[in-house]
């Protein structure tokens, strides 16, 4: 089982602070999000995991290991961090297998990879010439050149149609249905929302949460249960004396504390008609709005 963790990880550019004691871990079969303001310290994370810049202090692990320790890197994490960062001269065929030579990985893994990611009609084509979509699936080919246990994708939607988004989308959770560790920044929220199954927040480099996505929507303070019934009152008196917190809402009750399942049995055993019970879900936008708006600024702490 291979886990990204990172261990109290700070990293301070010269009078920023861009992360400050950041601890959490990565684990495999799932989408794991990844998510904050702008400047809150994703890429910084995502370059200290990747070995492109060294923990002021704190340790970070891939596998075990720190990333500049692995034996065969390629095989061990992939990345799509900077999808551009191609040499647009070159054919999609001729990067991959530029990249595989000098990792030791055999050129049929460049017929695969371009298989896997759907370019394979395009490949002798110059990247200069690709699309943004195939820009993205280019980089994500790159990524899997070494068929890694851990995939770290920075962005990985921006600027991308609905079509192209739906592909990055289905084609991350089947890497994850696979075993696969998968670790994913977006500042898109509904995207998000049906890609990731675990979420890191982060604000002004700290963690602000680390749980299963149901559970933070769940735990939003919006979350509640609507109620009408003819007793309100008595409904209300009762629910409050079960330790929910109870408050008007038009012609019918908001209900916190108690889960919509909850209240239809008290209510049942009590005698008490419901005329309606409705579970009020945030969205994973709001909930994430209401965590992060003591966070948002554009410069990170200053130390
Ligand atoms: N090389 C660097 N030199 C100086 N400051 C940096 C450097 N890299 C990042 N920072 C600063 O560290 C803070 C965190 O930046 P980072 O890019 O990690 O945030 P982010 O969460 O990825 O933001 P965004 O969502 O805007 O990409 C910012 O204040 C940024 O200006």
């Amino acid at each position: 089982m291979t886990t990204i963790h990172v261990n109290d990880l700070t990293k301070v550019y010269g009078r920023t602070t861009a992360v400050a004691g950041l601890s959490f871990t990565v684990r495999p079969g799932m989408v794991t999000g990844f998510l904050g303001p702008n400047g809150a310290g994703k890429s910084t994370t995502m370059r200290v995991i990747l070995g492109l810049d060294r923990p002021t202090s704190g340790t970070v692990l891939v596998d075990g290991k720190p990333y500049r320790e692995l034996r065969d890197p390629l095989r061990t994490v992939g990345a799509l961090i900077d999808a551009k960062a191609v040499h647009g001269g070159r054919s999609a065929h001729d990067h991959l297998l530029c990249l595989a030579q000098s990792n030791g990985i055999p050129a049929r893994r460049v017929r695969e990879v371009l298989a896997m990611v759907g370019l394979t009609e395009v490949a002798r084509r110059r990247v200069g010439g690709f699309s943004l979509g195939m820009g993205q699936r280019l980089g994500i080919a790159a990524a899997l050149l070494g068929d890694p246990p851990v995939l770290m994708f920075d962005e990985p939607v921006n600027g991308l149609d609905p079509e192209g988004i739906l592909w990055i989308r289905t084609f991350m959770r089947s890497l994850a249905a696979e075993g696969r560790t998968v670790f994913v920044s977006s500042h898109l929220m509904s995207e998000m929302a049906q890609t990731a199954d675990h979420l890191i927040v982060i604000g002004r480099g700290r963690v602000l949460a680390d749980l299963p996505m149901e559970a933070f929507i769940q735990g939003s303070a919006r979350a509640h249960v609507l109620v009408r019934s003819p007793r309100a009152a008595e409904l209300a008196t009762m629910l409050t004396g079960q330790g929910a917190g109870v408050d008007p809402a038009g012609d019918g009750l908001r209900v916190t504390g108690l889960t919509a399942a909850r209240i239809g049995e008290l209510a049942c055993a009590a005698g008490l008609a419901l005329h309606e019970l409705a579970d009020q879900r945030p969205t994973l936008e709001a909930a994430y709005m209401d965590l992060t708006k003591d966070s948002v600024e554009y410069e990170a702490v200053a130390s």
